[in-house]
């Protein structure tokens, strides 16, 4: 795989494409303050947000500068060094189950400034990061979504769900494991210092999670430029196992409830163990908050302990769930046996995909251990083998274990060609463990 992935050529055919539109795709350098500067105002323009001030660009600039950041511009525009259109991409660690990873291309910032909208500017930059994916030999990409209904199109499907909480803390008595080790404050600068360690032994738990960045950590302890007091209110707790050794944190901050004296809401920002012990020291320690009504927790996974671990089961419950993380496996072969699988057998899988990558008749064998090889398959279907039809957006949606193989045929998304195949499909592709990705990007 070439992870020289900033410096790699634009994609001829989106090129071509949008040159017939007068239009140019480029990659912006982004050691090029001015340059990069430039293509990150378009890029909040096109979400809508407002021009960002210097101090913002410069942390942005020195923050993101990894990544490979492309425009499309038009020359006949006033300001011809504004890009009209946005995306930004670069090789993420994506955990799938058996607490492997593999690299994924993740795709973000997709903008296209509303002047040129619906004239097809997103098609070809999408099909050019797909394709400049394949030549660079990252097996498939990611994204998170502003809207559920742009990418399917192109071979992404939801595999990963995100819910968010809220536990009514009057109701809620800790009834779960205690904890052995210990919880205590840290400053939010040792929680930049210690907390990308604790996140990456974590990060293995639980199939969806990508690997975070700098500037992410410093947006989650608040330290945002520009923005001197967001930090203000942010608590950081860390959770000690017996032997000293920090095995999670949380984020928090409180929110005074309007028109109540001494009555807060407890927003949890971020949380993360990587034993079962400290998740429980972390959440004991949040529910048992004195004069706390309320606790809320976006982004979390959606079925989580602590609905588990309180007195009262109706006292945590999901405000919202949703799609988080979408998928497009783009090399099946590669994908496939990069994760473990929850049961052996043998698997044929007809895989259509209008954009040509993954289309194909592959052989899925899975070992006893869930080690699985995958194969082009030219001859017969073997007897004793599962075997369904199905898009690769219905085989990325499983990729990653939380997404039922049962449900998609259900739904029609899954042809079983021999009967009760999904069945087989679950059993083997389904995690043990919901996955959960914990960030945006
Ligand atoms: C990973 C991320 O970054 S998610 C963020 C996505 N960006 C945003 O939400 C910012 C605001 N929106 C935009 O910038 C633009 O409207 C975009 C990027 C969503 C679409 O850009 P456009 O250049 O207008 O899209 P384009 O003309 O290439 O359309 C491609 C296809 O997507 C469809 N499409 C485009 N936008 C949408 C939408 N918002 N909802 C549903 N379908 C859409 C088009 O109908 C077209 O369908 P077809 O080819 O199957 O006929």
């Amino acid at each position: 795989m070439n992870h020289n992935y900033r410096d790699a050529p634009v994609d001829t055919k989106s090129a071509e494409s949008l040159a017939t539109q007068n239009l140019t795709l480029a990659t912006v350098d982004t050691t090029d303050a001015a340059a990069f500067g430039s293509w990150l105002q378009a890029e909040s323009r096109g979400f809508h947000d407002g021009t960002v001030d210097d101090e913002m660009i410069a942390a942005w600039v020195e923050g993101l500068a990894y990544r490979r950041t492309t425009g499309v511009f038009d020359g006949t525009t006033t300001d011809t060094a504004a890009p009209v259109a946005t995306v930004s991409s670069w090789i993420a660690p994506l955990t799938v189950p058996g607490r492997r990873t593999v690299d994924a291309w993740a795709i973000s910032a997709v903008t296209v400034a509303p002047t040129h909208r619906r004239r097809g500017v997103a098609r070809d930059l999408l099909e050019s990061e797909l394709r400049t994916a394949a030549a660079l030999g990252v097996p498939l990409a990611t994204l998170t979504v502003s809207e559920a209904t742009i990418y399917g199109r192109f071979g992404f499907a939801p595999s990963v769900m995100a819910a968010d909480w809220t536990i009514n803390t009057r109701r809620a008595t800790w009834t779960g494991t205690v904890p052995h080790g210990r919880v205590q404050f840290i400053s939010i600068d040792e929680f930049l210092e210690q907390g990308p360690a604790i996140l990456e032994a974590a990060r293995l738990a639980s199939p969806g999670q990508v690997e975070p960045w700098p500037l992410l950590w410093k947006r989650i302890a608040g330290r945002v430029p520009g923005d001197k007091d967001a930090s203000k209110n942010i608590r950081v707790v860390r959770y000690d196992d017996v032997a000293g050794d920090p095995q999670g944190f949380a984020v928090y901050r409180m929110i005074e409830n309007t028109g109540e004296m001494f009555g807060f809401t407890l927003d949890v920002l971020f949380q993360t163990s990587t034993t079962d012990d400290a998740y429980a020291g972390l959440w004991r320690f949040l529910v048992e908050m004195d004069l706390t009504t309320e606790i809320t927790a976006k982004l979390r996974a959606v079925d989580e302990a602590f609905s588990w671990q309180v007195s009262d089961f109706r006292s945590a419950r999901k405000t919202t769930q949703r799609d988080h993380l979408w998928t497009r496996i783009i090399d099946v072969k590669a994908a496939l046996e990069a994760r473990d699988y929850s049961a052996h057998g043998t698997i044929v899988l007809e895989v259509a995909d209008p954009l040509g990558f993954a289309e194909g008749r592959y052989l899925l064998t899975i070992a006893d251990d869930g080690a699985a090889t995958v194969d082009l398959l030219l001859g017969d279907v073997p007897d004793d083998a599962a075997h369904v039809a199905l898009s690769v957006n219905a085989l990325s949606a499983i990729y990653l274990g939380g997404v039922s193989a049962v449900t998609l045929t259900r739904a029609g998304r899954i042809t079983e060609v021999r009967e009760g195949s999904s069945s087989a499909l679950d059993a083997s592709f389904r995690s043990a463990v919901t996955p959960w990705l914990s960030i945006w990007f």
